[in-house]
């Protein structure tokens, strides 16, 4: 402390601050493991990569909404041995309440749903963009939280609704300049597993856990997925079928297998036809190893995946007919997706496809004497009344500050507010790319 601050701190007359009484420990300056800070470049391209995930929204006529960050930990609490519940971001909060930070978007919307009741009216057709967090050990070096796009249509049990999701996320790699050679969705439907289980009668109940074993098929060794599958009640006979049909790459394959009479193969021929009447059949292909690893789906999957194969996961998504009733709703037919802030922005780096997004404003206005800082003050509010950007210089600054300034800010224009030009009603224009420079009338100012 310096005592009474009387004649610390440099001010000229202002009221000196209280002293500082305790001397506040050296914080760390960086944001908590596994969290991003967003400093003004890595903001533009974020609100770059929002603005674009809201337009492809706005486009095929979804409503945003959004949801606390903090939900009731019941929302996630599945038994299926999901990854996301292993590494739920949760705790008790001072009321002894069970709390998380939402690990995915899906069950918040799905409790708005049911909180709307028949408020709403079908279909429902909303989109948000918010931050999902998860608690891994810092072990694996991975993040902790990501931004993800979400986009869910609510009452429509045709799968015309996979279709129009898959079609909304081929618009939003077409905005950004990545193409079909690029990026490719990878779609099955969880129907198959569910045919094939039903033919070794394998209880309903144990459908999830199935398949969020099958979905760790080539992140662990297949003998552990056997072992895994007989555990959970599996018979070995069903597993070795399971296993084939999960290999399958074709639809006219999979028709021999299960039968052409089964919803899995008509839901997937119906969405292959419908993916070339919306003109992106050339985006997707059957994969019957594709499950996702979210215990509530129930329908078609798809994700979206690196054709490179050097990438993660970019998006995924499917159909999740009961998730309402799992919350004590009425059930209603809904699918959606999920797609992180991540993987994208490391496959725009790898494209070459990352936005120039540098730091752009008009007008930097600049008074030449001190008493003229409150005329200076009247010519940026009579341009940002237009609309125009100003950056204004707020202290009595030399020239060669202010030029710097200019440059560092990207600004077009100087405009310097001085005695003489003032005095007749004037201002001086200066074109920062060209050098030119002319006097303006204050109210010509445009
Ligand atoms: O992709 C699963 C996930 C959920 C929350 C946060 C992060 Br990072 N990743």
């Amino acid at each position: 402390s310096t005592g009474d601050n009387g004649g610390g701190g440099g001010r000229s007359g202002a009221l000196a601050p209280p002293p500082i009484t305790e001397v506040l420990q050296k914080i760390d300056v960086n944001p908590p493991k596994g969290t991003r800070d967003f400093p003004p470049e890595e903001m533009r391209l974020r609100t770059w990569l929002f603005h674009n995930f809201r337009e492809v929204s706005r486009l095929f006529g979804f409503e945003e909404v959004d949801f606390p960050v903090l939900e009731s930990e019941a929302l996630y609490i599945r038994k299926a041995g999901e990854e996301i519940r292993d590494q739920l971001y949760c705790f008790e909060d001072r009321g002894n309440r069970r709390v998380a930070l939402r690990p995915e978007l899906t069950p918040s919307l799905a409790r708005l749903v049911i909180q709307k009741g028949k408020s709403v009216s079908l279909p429902l057709k909303w989109f948000a963009v918010g931050q999902c967090w998860r608690y891994e050990r810092m072990t694996r070096g991975r993040r902790r939280e990501h931004y993800q796009w979400n986009m869910d249509i609510i009452g429509v049990p045709e799968v015309t609704a996979e279709a129009e999701l898959i079609s909304s996320i081929v618009t939003f790699f077409k905005r950004v300049g990545i193409t079909a050679s690029d990026v490719g969705f990878k779609v099955s439907s969880r129907k198959v597993l569910q045919e094939v289980l039903r033919r070794y009668s394998v209880p309903e109940s144990l459908f999830s856990k199935v398949c969020i074993i099958i979905d760790k098929i080539g992140k662990i060794p297949v003998d552990e997925i056997k072992k895994d599958l007989k555990s959970a009640g599996v018979s070995e006979e069903a597993v070795e079928e399971l296993l084939q049909v999960l290999s399958i790459k074709s639809l006219t394959k999979l028709e021999e297998i299960l039968g052409g009479a089964g919803e899995a193969v008509a839901d997937l021929k119906q969405l292959f036809s419908l993916a070339e009447k919306f003109g992106y059949a050339e985006w997707i292909e059957f994969d019957a190893s594709i499950v996702r690893g979210l215990a509530y789906y129930t329908g078609i999957v798809f994700e979206g995946f690196d054709r490179e194969g050097k990438l993660r996961a970019i998006c995924g998504g499917g159909r999740y007919d009961r998730l309402l009733s799992t919350f004590g709703g009425d059930d209603l037919p809904a699918c959606g997706f999920g797609f992180g802030d991540a993987v994208i922005v490391e496959l725009l780096k790898d494209r070459g496809l990352l936005p120039e997004l540098s730091l752009q404003i008009e007008n930097i206005v600049c008074a030449l004497d001190v008493d003229l800082q409150g005329a200076a003050a009247r010519v940026a509010s009579i341009l940002r009344e237009q609309s125009q950007t100003v950056d204004l210089v707020l202290e009595s600054k030399p020239l060669k500050w202010v030029f710097k300034r200019a440059a560092r800010i990207n600004a077009h224009r100087l405009i310097l507010v001085g005695n003489s030009e003032w005095q007749r009603g004037m201002v001086v224009v200066k074109i920062l790319s060209s050098g030119e420079q002319y006097e303006v009338k204050l109210d010509e100012l445009v």
